[in-house]
C-alpha cells in the first residue's frame, strides 16, 4: 500500500514529490498520490501534518519549494489562487468565509464572478447584456440552492442562518464556480451529528450527481471511512500511506502515528 507512487495517466490530479519548506521547517516532504477522476480521495494525518499546507499549494496561496502538481495537462505550482480557480478548481475553507450580511442569493452569486463576461456585479447592470447575463447565471444559481437544499433560503441573509446550513451555503458558493475539482478543507468541523450526517449524504451526492472530483481534508474519522473512495495519509510532512479507506485503517503506521495519537488524547 505504502509503495512508490505509480501514475496512472488518467488523473485528473497527479501529485509527484511535492516537498515545501518553511525557514527550517519541512512541512511537506516528498509527497506522491494521485486523485482519480470522479473519487472522493481524503488527505488525513494528526495536527501539524501537512495537510492545510497542501492544500494551499493545490489553491495556489503557497508556492511549493520542489515537486509538480499537474491538473490534467496543466502545472498548478507555479499559478496564482485565481488562475488555479479559472481552471476549475473550488475550494471551501475550514472558517467560513461568506459575507454573513448579504443574501444567500448574493454569496452564490458573488461565486459566479469569475464565469461573467465582464464581472456583472462591477457593472451594475446598466448594459442589456448585463443583465441577460445576470439572469442566466442566476437561473442556474437557483439550480446549484435547489440541489444543496437552500432553495427556501435564498433571501436570508447568511448571518441569520444556523452553523450548518452557513457551510452547505459555502459549499453551494464553491459548485456556482462549475468546478471539475473540489477542494473541502473539514466541511464537517464544528457541527452536531444531524448536520455531519447531512453533509455527507450532500458530498455524496455532489460526487453522484455531477461527476465532481473531491479533495477532502477531515479530522472525522468516522466521515472519512464513510465518504472516501481513497485515503492518503500524512505525518510529519511525509506520505505514510495510501489505500482504500479499509486498508488505511489497518495500516500498523496509520494506527501508531494517527488512530494511537488520537487513542493517547482519549487517555489523558
Ligand atoms: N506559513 C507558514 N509558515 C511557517 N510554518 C508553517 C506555515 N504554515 C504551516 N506551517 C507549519 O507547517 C507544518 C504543517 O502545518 P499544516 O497547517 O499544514 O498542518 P495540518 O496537518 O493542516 O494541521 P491541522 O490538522 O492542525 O490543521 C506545521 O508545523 C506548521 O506549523
Amino acid at each position: 500500500m505504502t509503495t512508490s507512487y505509480q501514475p496512472d495517466g488518467m488523473s485528473p490530479l497527479d501529485v509527484r514529490d511535492v516537498t515545501v519548506r518553511f525557514a527550517g521547517l519541512t512541512a511537506l516532504d516528498g509527497v506522491s498520490f494521485a486523485v482519480a477522476p470522479g473519487t472522493v480521495h481524503a488527505v488525513i494525518g494528526p495536527n501539524g501534518a501537512g495537510k492545510s499546507t497542501f492544500f494551499n499549494v493545490l489553491s495556489g496561496v503557497y508556492q511549493a519549494t520542489s515537486g509538480s502538481v499537474r491538473f490534467g495537462d496543466t502545472e498548478l505550482t507555479a499559478l496564482p489562487p485565481h488562475r488555479v480557480a479559472a481552471l476549475g478548481v473550488a475550494r471551501t475553507f475550514q472558517n467560513i468565509a461568506l459575507s454573513r450580511h448579504l443574501p444567500v442569493l448574493d454569496n452564490l452569486m458573488l461565486g459566479r464572478h469569475r464565469l461573467t463576461r465582464a464581472g456583472f456585479v462591477s457593472s451594475g447592470l446598466r448594459l442589456p447584456w448585463a443583465r441577460r447575463e445576470w439572469s442566466r447565471h442566476r437561473e442556474r444559481v437557483i439550480e446549484i440552492a435547489d440541489f444543496v437544499g437552500l432553495a427556501d433560503r435564498l433571501a436570508t441573509p447568511v448571518g441569520l442562518l444556523p452553523y450548518g446550513v452557513q457551510k452547505r451555503v459555502e459549499l453551494a458558493r464553491a459548485l456556482c464556480m462549475e468546478p471539475r475539482l473540489l477542494l473541502l478543507d473539514e466541511p464537517v468541523a464544528g457541527m452536531n451529528g444531524g448536520e455531519r450526517l447531512d453533509m455527507a449524504e450532500l458530498i455524496i451526492a455532489v460526487r453522484e450527481s455531477l461527476g465532481i472530483s473531491i479533495l477532502l481534508v477531515e479530522h472525522d474519522m468516522g466521515m472519512v471511512m464513510r465518504l472516501a473512495d481513497r485515503v492518503t495519509v500524512l505525518d510529519f510532512g511525509r506520505r505514510i500511506a495510501d489505500g482504500t479507506p479499509e486498508e488505511v485503517q489497518a495500516d500498523p503506521q496509520v494506527i501508531r502515528a494517527y488512530l494511537g495519537a488520537s487513542a493517547d488524547q482519549e487517555d489523558m
